[in-house]
């Protein structure tokens, strides 16, 4: 489902005498649907970058990233905009708020992107936001004034509203309760058992070990070591 294919990555620092930057040489990686993989290596490594790379963020210097057929890396902004929609997905800790939106559609709104009618989409969108725990009086109002942790939630619940084929994760337990860190593992295994693809970056190591099947240290990844 996502298969990357000789990928590496240069940042030109233009601000800084047009310095180059090498990051990720020769990265190859292969997520079968059903499988999560987890991204490892220290901070700077570049696991946020190929996330980046991956959801068509950053571009490539060379090489393929392939999400169902679709080579991101050569992709059209078009292109990469229908793929979000219909086929990749990506959960972070942080919600870019719609202003004025109330948060059940918020979170309906990627069903309804893929043509689901709306009372179909908000039921999906209800059982999300219960699950999470967003309290109902919550569900009409703008997330915009809601604390960080209720965000983070409201987010995750639109992360995984519409079952997208194939999803990154940034960080998806980062700073939530106990409670609700279950819930979002649990969302993560309903979505290996109906065949997502998914590239995390997990720094809590116990939910690393229990949802992913593998984990890449991106640090293979460093030029350096890439001869
Ligand atoms: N937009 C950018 N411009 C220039 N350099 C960048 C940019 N984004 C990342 N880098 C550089 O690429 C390298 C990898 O960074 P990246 O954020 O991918 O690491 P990471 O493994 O996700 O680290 P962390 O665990 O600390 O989040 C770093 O040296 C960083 O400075």
């Amino acid at each position: 489902m996502i298969e990357i294919e000789n990928l590496s990555k240069t940042f030109t620092l233009h601000n800084q005498g047009g310095a180059v930057l090498r990051v990720i040489e020769a990265a190859r990686l292969s997520v079968a649907p059903g499988e999560c993989v987890a991204l490892t290596g220290a901070s700077g490594a570049g696991k946020s970058t190929l996330m980046r790379m991956i959801y068509g963020n950053y571009r490539a210097a060379s090489g393929r990233i392939l999400v169902g057929g679709v080579d991101v890396a050569r992709a059209e902004p078009r292109a990469i905009i229908r793929l979000r929609r219909e086929t990749l997905g990506y959960v972070s800790q942080f919600l870019r708020v719609v202003p004025r939106v109330p948060t059940l559609d918020v979170v309906a709104e990627p069903l309804r992107a893929v043509g689901v009618p709306v009372e179909d989409a908000r039921e999906r969108a209800r059982g999300l936001l219960a699950r999470l725990n967003i309290p109902e009086r919550l569900w009409s109002l703008s997330p915009t004034t809601f604390s960080g942790g209720e965000q983070q939630r409201v987010n995750i619940a639109r992360g995984f509203a519409h079952p997208y084929p194939a999803l990154l994760l940034d960080e998806p337990t980062a700073s939530l309760d106990t409670a609700n860190r279950e819930v979002v593992l649990r969302l993560i295994e309903e979505a290996k058992a109906r065949g997502a693809a998914m590239i995390g970056i997990f720094h809590d190591e116990a939910a690393r070990a229990r949802v992913c099947d593998r984990e890449i240290d991106v640090s293979r990844f460093a030029p350096a070591r890439a001869a």
